[in-house]
């Protein structure tokens, strides 16, 4: 749509050759709505929840249940956006949103997000069974209703609790396949709900500012900087031996374990070094938050990681090759 339409002017009538080319940067709005660089992790985390899980679905049907879980999710993204347009606005990291920016009017943007939304639950209800379109209906919820609208702007725990819809894919996954609720999906849906906080918090040490000026009361801003450092190292310590859960239960071999401890010592390191960061007396980084930083692309590495190797060893186990 042109800014014209937008301003709610008539549209030209003879449209040259020239501008009826395709409008790649509307195109690329439509895509960025659905947050597309952070949902790829959250679309892993429910592939391997699927690739994991005992019995058989046909390939096309699989793909068509990560397809949904990617559109669900980033249609709750898209709504987030929408509802979440006000404070993106003020922020550096977020202003150049499409709705934030202007760019696309909030109305359709809300209407794209709940198409979507209802699609990819119906679409994952009729291509794999209703009790994983139910799971994937109640993470858009969640996402949307506890994390969005109802903790975000009132506490610093909402990225704890909040959080926990982005934990759910993996579930949804497995229960696309099995249709039905088991431990690992159980103790994946842990590992996910403890790593998010550190996780976020390592990047909110650095971008603080941004929810400080939008008024959102995240750790560092309610808290401060020495309290967000220990909290991080909390559920770093609690989450590495959720990590090794799996094999320790037998559900999971030694490959895996092998990874589970690696990357679960390079995150408490990466913890470490955060808490021990040089500091000022309230916590503030002498440094720029280099540890923060290094800490935060770590976790991305740990997740992707962990659950990587997850799939990794139920494959070498499942194909007999150990
Ligand atoms: C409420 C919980 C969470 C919050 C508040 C949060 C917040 C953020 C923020 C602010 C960024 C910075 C970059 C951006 O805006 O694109 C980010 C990056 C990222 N997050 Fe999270 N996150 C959360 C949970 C998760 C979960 C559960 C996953 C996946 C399982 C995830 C995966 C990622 C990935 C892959 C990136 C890197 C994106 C890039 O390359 O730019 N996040 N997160
Ligand atoms: C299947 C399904 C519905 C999954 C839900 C996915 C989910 C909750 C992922 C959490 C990751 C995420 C986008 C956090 C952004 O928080 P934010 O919105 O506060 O970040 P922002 O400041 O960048 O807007």
């Amino acid at each position: 749509m042109s800014d014209l339409m937008r301003r709610g002017a008539t549209a030209p009538l003879a449209v040259s050759p020239l501008h009826a080319t395709t409008d790649w940067s509307e195109l690329r709005d439509w895509f960025a709505l659905l947050k597309p660089r952070v949902m790829t992790l959250v679309v892993f985390s429910g592939l391997v929840g699927l690739l994991v899980a005992p019995g058989h679905i046909h390939p096309v049907l699989g793909a068509v249940a990560i397809l949904c879980i990617a559109v669900g999710a980033g249609a709750a993204g898209c709504i987030n956006m929408w509802y979440e347009r006000d404070i993106d606005a003020l922020m550096r990291r977020t202003a150049r949103r499409p709705m934030a920016a202007g760019r696309i009017a909030p109305e359709a943007g809300l209407a794209y997000g709940v198409i979507l939304a209802g699609l990819s639950v119906a679409l994952m209800g009729l291509a794999t069974n209703w009790a994983a379109a139910g799971w994937l209906l109640g993470s858009i919820l969640f996402y949307v209703l506890i994390y969005t609208v109802w903790l975000k702007r009132r506490t610093p725990q909402n990225i704890v609790i909040g959080g926990a819809a982005g934990a759910f894919p993996p579930i949804i996954g497995w229960v696309a396949v099995t249709g039905h609720l088991d431990v690992l999906p159980l103790i994946l849906f842990a590992i996910v709900f403890a790593w998010t906080p550190p996780h976020f918090w390592s990047l909110s040490l650095w971008a603080h500012e941004d929810y400080e000026r939008a008024g959102v009361p995240m750790l560092p801003v309610v808290a401060g900087a020495r309290e967000t450092r220990r909290q991080i190292m909390l559920y770093t310590v609690v989450l590495a031996p959720l990590g090794l859960l799996p094999t320790l239960l037998g559900l999971a071999g030694w490959v895996y374990g092998v990874y589970a401890i690696s990357l679960g010592a390079g995150f408490l390191f990466h913890a470490w070094r955060v808490l021990r960061e040089p500091q000022d007396a309230t916590g503030v980084s002498l440094v720029r938050d280099a540890a923060a930083r290094a800490a935060f692309r770590f976790s991305l590495l740990h997740l992707a990681g962990l659950l990587g190797a997850l799939t990794l060893d139920h494959w070498l186990r499942t194909t007999g090759i150990l």
